[in-house]
């Protein structure tokens, strides 16, 4: 063994554990056959630990998480109707904390439309894109209040925040990753006719950063034409910019046109090393099909590759990748399979991938 990698892994509530378990066997699987080994550390956080124990997640836990060299992470979240479990409580104090403390500025959302796949779409096209979503700044900071709470006078406030220095690192990363991938071309999204003085803080960033990539095209949409084209021609998009909760709404919709939430997959990046990165399907913890046996984990697996990808085991996650093709290949038509079942067969077709 030259390498041993050691991994942070937070399957979390509903669906989580079921999806990060076949995730788990993928990875283990696939580096049964390389020189590297794989250690986990499961921490048990989520909306059921903290009706548990009272913990969202604890400086303590959070130091833990630091150490480790990546994080899988499932879902986590109570459902929306589940009235012991204060709306957001998770979300903020868990997940964005995550996000937050270990700076993970670009939340990383591929779309890829595998040959095989059922799309709503009647026309889809080759769909491969890729969503920038800024990952630590924009509405989710938190940054808002409530006044005369309860009153018709009632004042809510939720203030999106954008830093010249947040906005210029995810837009040059964007601009790096256009400049590697064939197409070379960038799409900003936002809605700065509107959002004009965070909109265009980003447009101005984008404008600073593209003479240093002059091989990429760039364009501009705001984000309710985006919405359209994801539907009308996805095959347009190379890759996508925007902020976080932009970025949200449109990689959901990514997933859907791709074949589904379910084949979704997403890294939490921290840039410049600093504290581990963070994989996680961009589906939450679907309360109602928890404990079913029946969420499709092929999300969960193509984060576990892009965590590959990573750290640098190009091959492992390029087999991962070939393996969920394959199978993806195969499903059409065919009745939807358990979420173990899925697992099984992605295991299986790894073997016959070699790269
Ligand atoms: N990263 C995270 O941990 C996230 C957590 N959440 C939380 O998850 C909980 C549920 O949120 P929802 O808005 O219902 O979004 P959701 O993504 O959990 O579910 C939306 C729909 O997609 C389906 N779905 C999701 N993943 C699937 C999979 N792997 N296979 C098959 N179907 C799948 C669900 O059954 C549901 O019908 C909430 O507490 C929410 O805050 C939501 C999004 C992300
Ligand atoms: C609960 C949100 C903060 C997470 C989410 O929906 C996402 O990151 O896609
Ligand atoms: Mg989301």
């Amino acid at each position: 063994m030259t390498r041993n990698i050691d991994l942070a892994v937070i399957p979390g509530d509903g669906i989580g554990p079921e999806v990060v378990e076949q995730a788990v066997r993928v990875v283990e699987a696939v580096l049964a056959d390389t020189d590297t080994g794989v250690s986990l550390t499961e921490y048990e956080l989520g909306a059921h630990h903290w009706l548990a124990t009272g913990e969202t997640l604890s400086d303590a836990t959070l130091e833990s998480l630091r150490g480790h060299e990546a994080i899988l992470f499932g879902a986590v979240g109570a459902a929306p109707g589940d009235t012991r479990v204060p709306s957001g409580l998770i979300e903020r104090e868990l997940l964005l904390k995550l996000r937050f403390s270990l700076d993970h500025c670009v939340n990383l959302r591929p779309s890829r439309l595998y040959p095989g796949t059922g799309s709503p779409l009647r026309n889809p096209g080759q769909i491969d894109f890729v969503v920038v979503r800024e990952g630590t700044e924009g509405p989710y900071v938190g940054n808002g209040g409530v006044i005369r709470q309860g009153t018709e006078f009632e004042i809510a406030t939720e203030v999106s925040l954008n830093t010249a220095h947040g906005v210029r690192r995810v837009v040059r990363d964007a601009f790096e990753r256009a400049a590697a991938r064939p197409r070379h071309k960038l799409t900003l999204v936002h809605k700065h006719n509107v959002l004009v003085h965070a909109g265009h803080l980003w447009r101005r960033t984008v404008e600073e950063i593209a003479p240093d990539f002059p091989e990429v095209a760039v364009d501009y949409l705001h984000v309710d034409a985006a919405t359209i084209f994801l539907v009308t021609d996805p095959a347009r998009f190379d890759v996508i910019v925007t902020d976080n909760l932009f970025g949200d709404i449109l990689t959901d919709l990514a997933g859907a046109v791709t074949g589904g939430i379910g084949l979704a997959a997403s890294g939490n990046i921290n840039l410049d090393g600093t504290a581990p990165s963070m994989f996680e399907p961009v589906h939450g913890s679907a309360p109602d099909i928890a404990g079913q046996g029946i969420a499709d984990p092929t999300a969960a697996i193509l984060s576990a590759a892009l965590m590959l990808h990573h750290l640098g085991l190009d091959d492992a996650a390029v087999r991962i990748e070939q393996a969920v093709a394959n199978d993806v290949e195969q499903r059409s038509g065919t009745k939807p399979r358990g979420t173990a079942a899925v697992g099984d067969s992605i295991v299986a077709a790894l073997r016959g991938v070699t790269v």
